[in-house]
């Protein structure tokens, strides 16, 4: 019997590592037997052009790589992921939680289209990851939803000021402004669950947040 899959997805500086992390701890200290995987999978040479392609080794703006082209090089990085880490844990019942997932494609990817063709891209992009490449599809996804001026904020300080170690996306503010659009359409329309992790521009308690994920994880497991 397969097992369950959660993705926990945001924008960079919504505090995904963090949450990823307490709900792990969380659900490990419930006895909770658990598998955590993350995207990239940047120690593994799969991620190679993913990482090409953060580096600005195919163009400095996110937009000089298509949002399929893009798409691509995520999409075969997770193949060789499930197949040689976690495939054999998920078709024996585990839960798998995953730090991105085919969804960062759908929110950093289809913020490059224009809105007329969105429906296309997901129903593209769905279809190449969960039907061509059998990738798993999640159960359920969580979205941190964290405004764009408070992620920069927590950012530039988990960089301590130092700009050149952004990569081309989380340098760029306007594309990042544009993936938060397409994240919540993608949210609105694919049954996400949203976490709303900040009340105006101050981010809201890290444990108020995890506790309303580890509510919803433990809702959609009864
Ligand atoms: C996993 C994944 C990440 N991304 C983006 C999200 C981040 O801006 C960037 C790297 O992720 P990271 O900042 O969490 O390490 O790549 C995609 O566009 N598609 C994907 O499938």
């Amino acid at each position: 019997m397969n097992g369950r899959l959660i993705a926990m997805e945001g924008l960079d500086g919504s505090g995904k590592a963090t949450q990823t992390a307490l709900l792990c701890k969380a659900l490990a200290e419930r006895g909770i037997e658990l598998r955590r995987i993350s995207f990239p999978d940047y120690d593994e040479p799969s991620s190679a052009l993913a990482k090409m392609y953060l580096n600005g080794e195919f163009g400095s703006n996110p937009n000089d790589v298509n949002a399929y082209a893009a798409s691509s090089f995520y999409a075969v990085d997770r193949f060789a992921s499930y197949r040689r880490f976690w495939k054999q844990d998920y078709q024996n019942g585990a839960l798998i939680i995953a730090d991105r997932y085919t969804t960062s494609n759908i929110v950093f990817q289809l913020s490059k289209l224009p809105k007329e063709r969105w429906d296309d891209f997901i129903d593209w992009l769905q279809d190449f990851e969960y039907n061509k490449l059998e990738l798993p599809r999640p159960d359920l996804t969580i979205y941190l939803s964290m405004p764009l001026k408070v992620s920069q904020r927590l950012l530039t300080g988990r960089y301590h000021g130092n700009e050149e170690k952004k990569d081309i996306h989380e340098s760029n503010e306007s594309y990042l402004a544009a993936c938060h659009e397409s994240a919540v359409y993608a949210a609105q329309h694919l049954n996400w669950k949203i976490i709303r992790c900040a009340e105006g521009e101050k981010p809201r308690a890290v444990e108020a947040i995890h506790k309303e994920i580890l509510q919803k994880v433990m809702e959609g497991s009864q």
